[in-house]
């Protein structure tokens, strides 16, 4: 009964407060509802212009468990510039407000509409906000998931209380309410900088692991709203965080732009993971980003324009087979290096890749990374086998993902974008081809803004070899490294840190970088098995049997083969298996496998590697293989589980 007796209290109170006001009748019983609301622990904030609130600007803000409501009190239904204007108002004054667990992101803002009960129009979520009428007021207020605890929700409105005179208490006020302390806390102490940054990161251990509404650090925060002048880059190891940013930002500049925004990358499976990511962090924004992978792009906009540009994998694979069929070419090429991958991927990465259409051109190309130097009178060897494997591809009438970019390119000079995107971000930069690389400048420009690469060269899973000049892109030290990993425990980290896998020739262009071994571990603990014998197969299935939670493991390969091997064997064994290919997010039922090439834009619990040996003699290559390896370990958060076979 105390809570009726309350209840009423508060709303004679309400009424009282809001007399003086001339609202319309139902804005009055809006506000009224609202108010009594602080008993349940929200903090509503009334503009003081209402009910003559600037077109573009909340008539009230409630901070309370379920977040942080932008309400517009309307009769008519807002378009969506105005309930955005009235979003990025108050996210504009919330900037930097601290809550127990780091910065408040966005994430925990919502725009809603309140319309009179008699209201006939549409209802729901439009994308840019929630529309209701009155009566449906109290599932807003009542039901979701709770984002802020108690004290967040009053050092929140305290905030916003402090940012702006706009915007002031209703029914509660500043210095009437105590603060609140944990059982047992000292009043007034000061707390250590270093107890905090213990106690947040023990309260980001707490949340579900695939949480997305992670609290940006300063760092991190910065790159989000930094106005960079020209095109950027954000680089730093793995786990530090730069996916999340490039969302971040991405929602950011989708608030204070009008244009579509582009995420794209050379990882196919990428952007479907990215736009669920973003669709947590910012459902109301998803509809103003493409997340497209950049062949795909390409792929659509060519037959846009008329001229469709398709990718048949098996006629390309069959006429590189049918040139490396011509021993009287390929005999020369086998005595420098025997892979047929190698000379795939010079023609793939170095020639096509780095957009070489004549064999002068070739010659003088550095070939970075890519082992000996080949003396010109080879060159043109290679040269003849490059020109055999396009008369195969001709002969065929095929393309392959090169002409494709080429095509693109030459097309987009040819005739721009009728309506440019206001910005792009590129993630896992440091694997695109020189081409892609060309292709994304194009298609982003290089205004303030417009262009993000996100990258670590030691994650490069595919030959590189390009500088970013060679683009035409000039960063001119607009960017920022990242240091703090929030991904892998400190276990993890470490035995990852120990992997040689130094890239010597993509830096992204002379920046600084940093080694996974000078990453900062936030998360402590975490366990390293290395295991050696006879059985891997059997030591793999029982170390799987013995998680907490197996379904929140993968197993890592190097190759398509070994990992359809270990999707048979671990069915075998009873586990259901889901392909990495079709990773969703929260889908829990499966023990996933897949490659190393897969694996980016996702994390897991505990990673298993099994051992695939692959012995080489060249000394880019076995770094090239740490990168990969790199890659493997740092997916895995708490448990890594490494096979080192029969040798130990
Ligand atoms: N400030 C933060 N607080 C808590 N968790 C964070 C923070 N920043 C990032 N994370 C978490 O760290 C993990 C790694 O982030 P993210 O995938 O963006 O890193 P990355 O640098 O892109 O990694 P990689 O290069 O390995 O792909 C994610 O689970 C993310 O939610």
């Amino acid at each position: 009964m105390t809570g009726t007796f309350r209840h009423e209290q508060l709303r004679r109170q309400a009424e009282r407060e809001l007399r003086g006001r001339l609202l319309p009748p139902w804005q009055n019983r809006v506000l009224q509802r609202c108010f009594v609301e602080v008993a349940n622990g929200w903090f509503p904030l009334l503009n003081q212009f209402t009910p003559h609130t600037p077109r573009n600007r909340p008539d009230a803000v409630l901070v309370g468990p379920l977040g942080v409501l932008v309400v517009l009190l309307r009769e008519e239904e807002p378009d969506w510039e105005t309930s955005r204007g009235a979003f990025v108002w108050t996210a504009e004054l919330l900037a930097g407000a601290e809550t127990s667990q780091g910065m408040l992101t966005e994430a925990a803002l919502r725009a809603v509409v309140v319309h009179p009960a008699e209201f006939r129009g549409r209802r729901g979520f439009s994308g840019e906000h929630l529309a209701i009428t009155e009566a449906e007021l109290d599932r807003v207020l009542v039901r979701g998931e709770h984002l802020l605890d108690p004290g967040d929700a009053r050092t929140v409105a305290h905030h916003l209380d402090n940012r702006t005179f706009d915007l002031a208490p209703l029914g509660w006020q500043a210095h009437l309410i105590p603060a609140q302390r944990e059982p047992g806390q000292r009043g007034g102490a000061l707390f250590e900088v270093g107890d905090l940054r213990r106690e947040r990161v023990r309260r980001a251990l707490d949340r579900p692991f695939r949480d997305w509404r992670i609290f940006l650090d300063d760092t991190q925060l910065g790159v989000v709203r930094r106005r960079y002048s020209g095109p950027a880059r954000i680089t730093g190891p793995a786990g530090t965080g730069k996916s999340v940013i490039a969302l971040h930002r991405l929602a950011y500049l989708a608030r204070r732009t009008t244009g579509p925004l582009l995420f794209t990358t050379h990882v196919a499976s990428l952007p479907r993971i990215a736009r669920e990511q973003f669709r947590s962090l910012a459902p109301h924004l998803v509809s103003r980003v493409e997340f497209v992978h950049l062949h795909r792009w390409a792929r659509d906009f060519l037959a846009d324009r008329g001229c469709a540009a398709e990718v048949d994998e098996e006629l390309v694979d069959a006429a590189f087979e049918a040139a490396w069929q011509r021993d009287d070419l390929v005999e020369p090429l086998r005595d420098f290096r025997a892979a047929r991958s190698y000379w795939r991927d010079e023609i793939d990465r170095v020639i096509k890749g780095r957009g070489i259409r004549c064999l002068d051109g070739y010659q003088a190309v550095p070939r970075k990374g890519r082992g000996q130097h080949l003396s010109r009178e080879f060159r043109c060897r290679v040269w003849e086998f490059y020109c055999e494997y396009e008369r195969q591809l001709s002969e065929r009438g095929a393309l392959d993902h090169n002409n494709v970019l080429m095509r693109a390119l030459a097309e987009l000079e040819r005739d721009p974008l009728p309506r440019p995107y206001a910005a792009a971000v590129v993630d896992e930069v440091q694997d695109l081809t020189l081409n892609g690389l060309r292709l994304v400048r194009a298609i982003s420009g290089d205004g303030p803004d417009q262009l993000l690469l996100v990258g670590d060269g030691q994650q490069q899973v595919y030959a590189g070899g390009w500088r970013l000049s060679e683009a035409d892109i000039s960063l001119r030290g607009r960017g920022e490294v990242l240091r703090r990993n929030y991904r892998n425990r400190a276990a993890v980290l470490d035995r990852a840190g120990e992997l040689d896998a130094i890239n010597r020739f993509d830096d992204l262009d002379g920046g600084p970088s940093v080694p996974l071994r000078s990453a900062l571990p936030v998360l402590p603990g975490g366990r390293v098995v290395e295991w050696s014998g006879d059985d891997q197969e059997q030591a793999l299935v029982s170390a799987l049997r013995h998680l907490d939670d197996a379904t929140d493991a993968v197993v890592l390969t190097r190759t398509h083969q070994a990992a359809e091997h270990w999707e048979r064997v671990l069915r075998a064994a009873g586990f259901a298996v889901r392909r990495l290919e079709h990773w969703e997010p929260g889908a829990a039922e499966a023990v996933h496998v897949g490659t190393v090439h897969r694996a980016k834009g996702v994390e897991f619990r505990s990673v298993f590697l099994p051992a695939e040996h692959h012995h080489t003699a060249h000394r880019e290559e076995r770094e090239a293989l740490h990168r990969h390896r790199l890659v493997a370990m740092t997916r895995a958060r708490d448990n890594l589980w490494i096979s080192r076979g029969r040798d130990g």
